[in-house]
């Protein structure tokens, strides 16, 4: 007998993301508790009795995207250091501020404001490395949003703590604490192979393969840029990803984000170890970092899932720009407009990034069973028409700001671009406080 619905959605098109029947037109979804309790043809649906019934007529109904790789407080440092390049941006300006300003209350007002934004465009689930993942844990559970906290891990003392001992114990606290949450996972962030020393990778890798049966996830920058792999090279005598392998942190559990200096046998490195990259595309862009082989790394079957990176990197977290500027690139570096086609890049933002997190039997794709994490597009807007094939116009047109509901875990959190779980007004007033007392100082 079908499960009584919560809620039931009947939209033009379902884009499943489910291989055997990707795109469905004329059918309903419906939710009941936190999951997919049944995607239907319209007439049989009209059968069904449900609490709610949502009729979105032009409208796409989606898996909610998955932003697989960012430091959501630092939304509070928007457009404060443009137009550097990476080395500059973090030293002389990203670190100096986070020592001046990070603490409790900035990252849970720059985490509201991160994910008032990342609702608005479409996301659902977002990994976030950065300093006191505890209040993050609290400030994304009371949004209602799903993430990954990677507890940042490294040699240097920042605001919420001193050694990497210290990092490591309050950020195993933060996955007591979360033990129990269905929303928050709580993964290892070691920072980068150029703040990590060897001993504190062998620890994390030990840590992560034998606490709770291996479920820890790794996250790290890696292979940012052509400068990180030649001081890699000059201190270490090998490029990062081999100091990787070598320690302990590459495997099936690890991500490795940005990704851009490659050659082949690092790429043969990660395929090997069934690593997941997080390939950030504008971020790498803004900071002039290069480009990341990403058609090299998907022919050697290595999962690719995309991330915004910071709002103080990228500007936006808007990963349906995201999806675009993957396929876009990916044409132009490869010389192949097959590299990335719409339909991959949006695997990338969604199934991909569930794969990353280890994730993939409850989110990703629309399929009876999976978690409720489903999104709406309002493809109505005249930059949309006509619309021949959904999933190009999602993917190749301005669809981040066309997205018109969200559920996550079954809850409605945006109704219509009304957020119901956060005040928008209150968040922008604070992140406008915030902006005065870090301008006057800097
Ligand atoms: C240890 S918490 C995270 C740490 O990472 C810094 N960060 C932000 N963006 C990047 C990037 O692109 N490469 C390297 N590090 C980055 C952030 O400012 C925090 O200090
Ligand atoms: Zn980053």
């Amino acid at each position: 007998m079908q499960q009584p619905a919560n809620c039931l959605i009947f939209a033009q098109w379902i884009i499943t993301l489910d291989p055997a029947k990707p795109v469905l037109t004329d059918h309903a979804l419906a939710i009941a508790g936190d999951r997919i309790s049944a995607i239907l043809p319209t007439v049989e649906a009209r059968k069904l009795a449900a609490d709610k019934i949502v009729e979105l007529p032009n409208h796409a109904l989606m898996p909610g995207l998955i932003n697989s790789h960012g430091h959501a407080a630092m939304s509070l440092f928007r457009g404060m250091a443009d137009d550097l390049p990476l080395d500059t941006w973090l030293n002389e300006h990203i670190w100096p501020a986070e020592g001046q300003w990070v603490s409790e209350e900035f990252v849970r007002d720059g985490v509201e404001l991160a994910m008032a934004e990342m609702i608005r465009s479409g996301t659902t689930t977002f990994s976030d490395m950065y300093f006191f993942p505890n209040i993050a844990a609290k400030t994304i559970t009371k949004a209602g949003m799903r993430a990954q906290l990677a507890f940042p891990v490294f040699e240097f003392p920042s605001n919420w703590g001193q050694t990497p001992d210290e990092y490591i114990h309050k950020g195993l606290q933060v996955h007591d604490d979360n033990k129990h949450n269905p929303l928050i996972t709580v993964a290892f962030g070691p920072h980068a192979p150029y703040t990590v020393g060897d001993d504190t990778m062998s620890r994390v890798a030990t840590l992560a393969a034998e606490l709770h049966d291996g479920e820890f996830n790794i996250q790290i920058h890696t292979h940012e840029t052509d400068f990180e792999v030649e001081q890699s090279i000059k201190d270490h005598g090998m490029r990062p990803i081999q100091r990787l392998a070598e320690r302990g942190l590459l495997g099936p559990r690890t991500q490795c984000v940005h990704l851009v200096s490659l050659n082949d046998d690092d790429i043969q490195t990660l395929a090997d170890h069934n690593c997941h990259a997080v390939h950030c595309p504008e971020s790498n862009m803004k900071l002039a970092s290069g480009f990341s082989p990403v058609k090299k790394m998907l022919d050697a079957g290595i999962n690719v899932a995309l991330g915004t990176d910071g709002a103080a990197s990228n500007n936006t977290l808007n990963l349906f720009n995201e999806m675009r500027a993957a396929a876009l690139l990916a044409k132009g570096l490869s010389g192949d407009a097959c590299a990335v086609p719409d339909s991959l890049a949006l695997q990338m933002a969604t199934l991909n990034g569930a794969r990353a997190m280890g994730l993939d039997n409850d989110l990703g794709s629309l399929e009876i069973g999976k978690l409720a994490d489903v999104i709406a597009v309002d493809l109505s807007a005249v930059e949309q028409q006509p619309v021949y094939e959904p999933i190009s116009q999602l993917v190749y047109t301005q669809a981040g700001s066309a997205v018109s509901h969200s559920w996550i875990n079954g809850k409605l959190v945006m109704d219509n671009r009304l957020l119901t779980t956060l005040n928008i007004d209150d968040i922008r007033e604070r992140a406008q406080a915030w902006r005065q007392q870090i301008a006057k100082t800097s």
